[in-house]
């Protein structure tokens, strides 16, 4: 590993590089019968989509941020064709193909491409059954299961990179996620922390091979001590006290997790849909989410366990004394409507992306939440979204930190 290949030890500090990835044809593989299973609720128009990225990277771009693509780091992990082969090998498995006339058909249509960018991008798209020549189906199955119009399912949630694998100090947590659908996604991580020149041998702080289920946007870096992982509808409490112990050792600079128990639905879905930090002593949070939620501390004991303890007071002083502040002050998506508020969290309102202490990127469309921002003093960057909102995620979920400066 490189020595800076990863340094995240914060939410807010400035951003230096962050990963992303630009939707691509996977989202032309939506179909209105399957959007619940891939976690959609409508079809985006992915030329409006790739514009609306477009103009996310360039603000990072224009701020000095590095921006590094998903599909490239997996390109730069496949160094020789055993990696390469193995790596094909896993996709195949993992989408679900248990037939060896399939699979080897398979096979041979990935390696036929001469780009391995190509190659990936395909494999993140899905495969339709229209596009393999000598695919012989329809087969029995296929009748039954209605001529289901794909070989492999398309991967449309992969340009939230923040929930697949996540940062956390100089060490990364790769994820069992919630859904089948998403866990398809966590492959390329690990090919990523395996193989890429850069980022392998980065300390590994959760596996995708876990039994329980924990998601990158529950996890919040608070500071250099204290991470705060949501207890909610795609992380289960078991996961946060097994990744609190490997976070937690005496070598690391952290020393507590929170864990924040959140309502389990999906307009809550992960802690960072309803609560963002966005400066120093400031926070977006849904107004729905209540002061007196239940916060529970995870720590060392003397005995070397994992102790928890429950959190005292409203959420207000547990931040505050986790963060050593006389005050922090919770911004409300929407502000008091309840209807702005419902509205704009459904667009990912609070899931505001910090780039450094009083400096959020968001979305245009939740201009009251952003007006409120602003009037307390952030600075907003505005990008458009009428059509990547419609996966029900911000600009934080959107990416993923690689570095930042510490604060
Ligand atoms: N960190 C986040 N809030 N991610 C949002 C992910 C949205 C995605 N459609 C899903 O359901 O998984």
């Amino acid at each position: 590993m490189n020595d800076t290949a990863i340094k995240v030890y914060s939410e807010i500090g400035k951003l230096k590089k962050v990963l992303l990835h630009r939707p691509g044809k996977e989202l032309e593989n939506l179909m209105p019968e399957y959007l619940e299973r891939l976690l959609f609720d409508d079809i985006p128009y992915l030329e409006i989509a790739q514009q609306e990225h477009d103009a996310f990277a360039k603000i990072f771009e224009s701020l000095g941020i590095e921006v590094v693509y998903l599909e490239d780091l997996v390109v730069d992990s496949l160094l020789n064709d055993e990696i390469k082969l193995q790596f094909i090998k896993e996709y195949i498995e993992e989408a679900g193909i248990k037939e060896s006339r399939e699979s080897s058909m398979l096979k041979d249509y990935f390696l036929s491409f001469t780009s391995p960018k190509e190659m990936v991008l395909k494999m993140m798209e899905g495969i339709r059954k229209s596009e393999i020549n000598d695919y012989r189906g329809p087969r029995l199955a296929d009748f039954l299961s209605n001529q289901y119009p794909f070989i492999i399912d398309p991967m449309p949630n992969l340009y939230f990179t923040r929930d697949p694998f996540a940062t956390v100090g100089e060490g990364v947590s790769i994820h069992k996620m919630h859904t089948v659908t998403r866990n398809r996604e966590t492959l390329f991580a690990k090919y990523i922390f395996n193989c890429n020149p850069i980022y392998k041998g980065t300390k590994l702080m959760y596996d995708r091979t876990e039994k329980y289920s924990l998601e990158g946007g529950d996890i919040l870096i608070l500071n250099e001590e204290i991470v705060a992982v949501g207890i909610s509808q795609r992380t289960n409490p078991n996961s946060i006290e097994k990744f609190a112990n490997t976070l937690l050792t005496e070598d690391s600079s952290f020393k507590k997790v929170l864990a924040i128990d959140i309502p389990k639905t999906r307009a809550f879905m992960h802690l960072d849909t309803v609560f963002t930090m966005v400066d120093y002593d400031k926070f977006t949070i849904h107004p729905n989410i209540k002061s007196d939620i239940a916060v529970y501390v995870l720590e060392r004991g003397d005995d070397g366990n994992i102790k928890i303890t429950e959190g005292k007071g409203s959420l207000e002083d547990i931040l505050k004394k986790a963060l050593n502040l006389d005050k922090v002050k919770l911004i409300k998506c929407g502000g008091n409507s309840i209807i702005d508020a419902a509205r704009e969290q459904w667009n990912d309102g609070s899931n505001t992306l910090c780039i450094a202490p009083g400096e959020v990127i968001v979305y245009t469309r939740n201009y009251v939440t952003n007006q409120i921002l602003q009037q307390e003093g952030i600075k907003i960057y505005t990008m458009p979204s009428s059509e990547l909102s419609r996966g029900r995620g911000g600009p934080r979920c959107m990416s993923m930190p690689l570095i930042r400066e510490k604060v």
